[in-house]
């Protein structure tokens, strides 16, 4: 069945197709005009590296806010162009079916929205996966067997934790601690405690370059001392890094015990025996599945590809609309 699985995250989007596999995997930027924001002049990679260096009157944009649509007109420009680039309308069709992927606490006003801008950016026939079953399906989990699983996506926005079993949902916990706000704690860290300010690209390059933790490693930052102005080296020793993010890796832990508690009792050997799945690109920081492997005595498994493995579940639902019937309310 030929069609598009997209993935619309609120730091990165990834399209796939039963032909071809990944065809596109871009930021969630679009750059736009002022005076027209509803008109992508460009999207991704493009639009992502003027953050911070764009001349007046265009502005790179974020799409979509925590997973979810917050301006109709500016999701239907971005999914618009996202369509036009990843799925030519010579080798697709002019109008080719889709799957998105939708977070699982998104409510039913937001599923509504990206089935509109789903419909408005040109395809003919949109259906809504949860992003955890989607991710669970990319990595070779059948949601509709009579097993439950447990799955903690940490994307950029949100963190969800999610179990379910034979296509229905069995418990459901997210929160706003994720990939962004991992930066932003090592930016206010910086800031605060060796003064110097860096941009937004460098907080995130100590974040997906910590190194693993209890090793005594260390990094070396550049940025503007905070005070004179002048541009300044730190080294940061890796257990500063782990201090500077604990809040944040803290909540995502009590986000996962309290969805942990809403599990039904004969639920939880499956979850017991299979561990927990983590996937999103959250799930790479160094030392988080050690974190959630100590602290609840799972096993804990991380997606082989934990930044396409939604995609890549959204379009495998394209040839098992069967699951995308189960999971639709
Ligand atoms: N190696 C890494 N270590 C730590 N964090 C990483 C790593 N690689 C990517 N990330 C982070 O993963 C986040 C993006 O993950 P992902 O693409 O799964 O999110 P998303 O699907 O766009 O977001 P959401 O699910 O909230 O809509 C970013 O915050 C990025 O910094």
């Amino acid at each position: 069945m030929s069609g598009l699985g997209i993935d619309l995250g609120t730091t990165n989007t990834v399209v796939g197709t039963p032909e071809d596999g990944i065809v596109l995997n871009e930021p969630s930027f679009m750059l736009v005009r002022e005076k027209d924001p509803h008109h992508a002049l460009a999207i991704g990679t493009e639009a992502r590296d003027l953050v911070g260096r764009n001349p007046m009157g265009v502005t790179p944009v974020r799409p979509m806010h925590d997973g979810v649509i917050v301006d109709l007109e500016s999701a239907q420009a971005f999914v618009t162009a996202v369509i036009k680039r990843a799925a030519p309308s010579r080798r697709y069709g002019v109008r080719p079916k889709g799957v998105i992927s939708v977070p699982a606490g998104a409510t039913s006003l937001e599923r509504r929205a990206l089935l509109e801008v789903g419909h408005e950016a040109g395809l003919r026939k949109v259906g809504l996966i949860p992003e955890p079953v989607a991710g669970a399906l990319g990595c070779g989990i059948n949601p509709l067997e009579p097993r439950a699983h447990l799955v903690v996506d940490i994307g950029g926005g949100t963190s969800e934790v999610t179990a379910f079993c034979y296509g229905g949902m069995l418990s459901h916990r997210s929160c706003r601690l994720a990939g962004d706000e991992l930066t932003n704690a090592l930016y206010h860290y910086l800031r605060t405690e060796h003064n110097i300010i860096v941009g937004e690209l460098t907080a995130e390059r100590v974040k997906v370059g910590a190194p693993e933790t209890g090793e005594g490693q260390s990094l070396v930052v550049e940025g503007r001392d905070a005070v004179t102005g002048r541009a300044r080296l730190v080294t940061l020793e890796t257990e500063e890094i782990v201090d500077a993010l604990r809040p944040t890796t803290t909540g995502i832990v009590q986000t996962l015990a309290a969805c942990l508690e809403d599990i039904p009792a004969q639920a939880i050997g499956d979850v017991m025996s299979e561990g927990l799945l983590t996937l999103g690109g959250g799930s790479l920081l160094h030392g988080l599945s050690q974190l959630l492997e100590e602290t609840f005595g799972l096993p804990v498994k991380t997606a082989e590809r934990p930044l396409t493995c939604v995609a890549e579940g959204a379009t495998a639902c394209l040839d098992h609309p069967e699951v995308v019937a189960a999971y639709s309310d």
